[in-house]
């Protein structure tokens, strides 16, 4: 069987040079996201997370490679694979009109959610998030963390077969951060294949399998959760790979 996500040499190129010339953001990406499995994508900013999870999701088409979802081809995937699957990358799915819980039912209505299945799912990850006493508050009025949560709730509740999720510990605090743990865990648990992106090595080591180190667009180790001193093991990855880059760039990485 595949697995639910598969990249398989993805190059990206995007008109970001001082010049506007295209530059490599992402360069001959293999990445394959296994059922029950929580992968987790750590560099440093503009390394391209962002933008491997655009593609992954078919938001970004890459300019070489192909990447298949649920045994699709992400750019024809249809409403039966996106019905299965869980993002939040960039805009959070938020309506600022209505409340949250009218949000997180109209994200289960999409996902073709029962009203009875809605209503038991939205609690649920209302309780584990720490939503319940805003649930009936306009998404507008919401703080930003409380907006995120919404959003991560939106992500969620379907139990998707595939979730990606960019950074979402974002403006969290400490119990939703506990939460969306146990949120990714179980639902890893229950099958789904998971990639979430961070910059906290820490919090990523709690909740991820396997944690891959982009760095200027390449894919360069894959470091255990386990063990002492991540961020040493994070930061020679980083800085082998920088000493292998042919050209100066300019904005190279000092170290630590
Ligand atoms: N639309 C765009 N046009 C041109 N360049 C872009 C575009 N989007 C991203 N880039 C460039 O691609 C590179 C990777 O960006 P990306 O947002 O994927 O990085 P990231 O690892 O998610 O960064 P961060 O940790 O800061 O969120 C950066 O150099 C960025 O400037």
């Amino acid at each position: 069987m595949t697995a639910p996500l598969v990249l398989d040499g993805v190059g990206v190129e995007l008109a970001g040079g001082r010049r506007r010339e295209r530059v490599r953001v992402l360069d001959s990406v293999d990445l394959v996201l296994a059922a029950g499995r929580v992968r987790a994508l750590v560099g440093l900013n503009g390394a391209g997370k962002t933008t491997l999870m655009r593609v992954a999701l078919g938001m970004l088409r890459p300019d070489r490679g192909s990447v298949e979802i649920l045994g699709s081809p992400v750019q024809t995937a249809g409403p039966q694979v996106w019905r299965r699957c869980g993002h939040l990358v960039e805009t959070p799915f938020c309506y600022p009109e209505l409340t949250a819980r009218e949000n997180l039912h109209a994200a289960a209505t999409l996902r073709g959610l029962s009203s009875e299945e809605s209503r038991r799912r939205v609690d649920a990850v209302a309780e584990l998030l720490g939503l319940e006493k805003w649930l009936d508050r306009r998404a507008r009025t919401l703080s930003l963390g409380t907006r995120q949560k919404v959003a991560i709730g939106a992500a969620t509740l379907h139990e998707p077969a595939v979730l990606i999720l960019d950074e979402p510990a974002n403006a969290l605090d400490p119990r939703a951060v506990l939460g969306l743990r146990g949120l990714i865990r179980d639902l890893a648990a229950g099958g789904a294949a998971v990639l979430v992106s961070s910059h906290h090595l820490d919090e990523v080591a709690r909740m991820a399998d396997g944690i891959d180190v982009l760095h200027a667009g390449c894919i360069v180790g894959t470091l255990e959760p386990g063990g002492a001193d991540l961020e040493r093991r994070f930061f020679d990855l980083v800085l082998a790979a920088e000493d292998q880059r042919a050209e100066p760039t300019g904005d190279e990485v000092a170290r630590p």
